[in-house]
């Protein structure tokens, strides 16, 4: 058995790289020729973007249709592996319209990075020293990013929290920074390092972690919508929906497949733009326990009138510039594509998605169950997986749709059948 153990693999070249990794796994030469298909993110683009680059990795890129947001149409650019989420954001998209389509709002484009001071004793003390040299540590922290300050950007106000930890009471400073276009993480983990010696000069505590939050609970987005009852299928159906959301609402058990739903819709709008799913995930799921149970990122009420009023409050740590942004030339495209101005435009656009996507799998759960719809997209799959050749691959999804039998030993059988009768 080959070591992984190799210092100065970053040195190789890609093409090198490769190599090693053949010889250690065993890759064939079909395997290689795989990883050497050029794409549209080039490996030489792909090398600056991470470290040890040896191929790119491409996830279907598609558009969510039908989306009216405030009053403005949009095509929406979703990457994601799993078949039936475009159609399904598409399918509630269009029926929102009926009522206006989308409405939002959101808190600004507001970052929290933390500051950990730990070895002081009097914390109660320590923490109105360090409101009393509010305007020096801002302008400290402005002097980071002279240009992110000129766009009417930077450090506007911190917070100072204690609390009690199993090394006894820390005090943590949070530097709430206006980020504008950019996700910020960066940018407030600039200023939060260079805040660290004058923090500690002026506690007389030592600073550990500096360090942004991604429970960016002052970056929040605002998505609401209605849908008409008669076109969500009756009023019945908008009482079932009701029912589902209120079991996600009471129960973490079933809010956390309630909110991978969302972020069904969400994590296929981060990953077009170039953005940071990670980052959105871990702030949706910690907002969603803010209160100390996990619940529900969406809300779904009956309205006087009998239609499905929705809405999704959640944090959009989402940038227009950063990151992969500005680098990765589909996601430029994808960005292009929205046509938005601003970082939390594109935030509220993400939240939509994901509240349409949200919508569309409580209305299949609510009636007819989520295997009919997603299944017979997901045929496609099975029938590659085995082994349809191209051209028998629409005959076989037919038949296992056609027979309610979406699994991959029946697709075989149907693959057998019909190339025996081609011979
Ligand atoms: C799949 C549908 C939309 C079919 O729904 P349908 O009513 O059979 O669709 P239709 O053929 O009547 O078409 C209606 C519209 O859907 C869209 N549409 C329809 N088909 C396509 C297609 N092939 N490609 C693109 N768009 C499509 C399209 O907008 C179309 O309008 P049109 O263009 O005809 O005017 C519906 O059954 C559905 O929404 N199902 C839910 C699917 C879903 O939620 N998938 C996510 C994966 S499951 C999961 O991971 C999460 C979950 C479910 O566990 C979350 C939870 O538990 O809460
Ligand atoms: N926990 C997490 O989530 C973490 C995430 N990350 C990663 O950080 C990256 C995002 O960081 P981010 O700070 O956004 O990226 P960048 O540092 O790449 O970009 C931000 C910089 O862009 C410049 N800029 C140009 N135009 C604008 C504009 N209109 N508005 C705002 N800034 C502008 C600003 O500075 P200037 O031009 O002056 O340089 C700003 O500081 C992502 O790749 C993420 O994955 C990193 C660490 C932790």
């Amino acid at each position: 058995m080959k070591s992984s153990l190799f210092s100065g693999f970053y040195k190789l070249t890609p093409e090198e790289r490769l190599k090693e990794v053949v010889e250690f796994s065993g890759l064939s030469e079909e395997d290689v020729a795989v990883l050497r298909t050029p794409s549209v993110l080039g490996i030489d683009v792909a090398d600056r973007m991470v470290e040890n680059a040896i191929s790119t990795l491409s996830i279907p890129f598609g558009v969510g249709m039908n989306f009216l947001i405030n009053g403005k149409d949009y095509i929406i650019p979703m990457a994601t592996e799993e078949p039936s989420v475009i159609a399904a954001a598409s399918n509630m998209a269009r029926i929102c319209r009926k009522k206006g389509g989308f409405f939002t709002s959101n808190t600004g484009p507001t970052m929290i990075a933390q500051i950990q001071i730990v070895g002081v004793q009097d914390v109660y003390a320590t923490r109105l020293k360090i409101f009393e040299a509010r305007e020096a540590l801002i302008a400290i922290a402005n002097e980071q990013d002279p240009f992110l300050i000129s766009l009417g950007g930077g450090m506007k106000d911190l917070e100072v929290r204690i609390i009690d930890s199993q090394i006894g009471p820390m005090v943590i400073v949070h530097i709430i920074v206006d980020t504008k276009d950019a996700m910020g993480a960066n940018t407030v983990n600039t200023m939060a390092e260079a805040l660290a010696p004058k923090i500690e000069s002026l506690t007389g505590g030592k600073v550990y972690l500096r360090i942004l939050s991604n429970l960016a609970d002052k970056r929040l987005v605002r998505v609401r919508t209605v849908a008409d009852k008669e076109a969500i299928g009756g009023e019945h159906v908008v009482d079932g929906i009701v029912s589902a959301y209120a079991f996600a609402a009471a129960d973490p058990y079933r809010a956390a497949t309630h909110n991978k739903g969302i972020m069904n819709g969400i994590s296929a709008v981060v990953l077009a733009t170039g953005n940071d799913t990670r980052a959105v995930e871990s702030g949706a799921h910690a907002y969603a326990a803010r209160n100390g149970v996990y619940t529900s990122l969406t809300h779904w009420e009956k309205t006087a009138e009998g239609d499905l009023a929705g809405s999704i409050e959640i944090p959009m740590a989402v940038g227009l510039v950063g990151g992969a942004t500005k680098v990765h030339p589909t996601a430029k495209i994808a960005v292009k594509m929205l046509g938005v101005q601003s970082a939390v435009e594109l935030g509220e656009i993400i939240a939509a998605a994901g509240l349409s996507q949200n919508l569309a799998a409580l209305r299949a759960l609510a009636t007819e169950g989520i295997q009919r719809g997603h299944m017979s997209l997901h045929s496609r799959n099975i029938a590659v997986m085995a082994g349809a050749p191209p051209e028998l691959v629409d005959a076989v999804v037919k038949q296992m749709i056609a027979e309610g039998k979406v699994r991959m030993d029946r697709a075989k059988e149907i693959i057998e059948t019909l190339t025996n009768q081609k011979r």
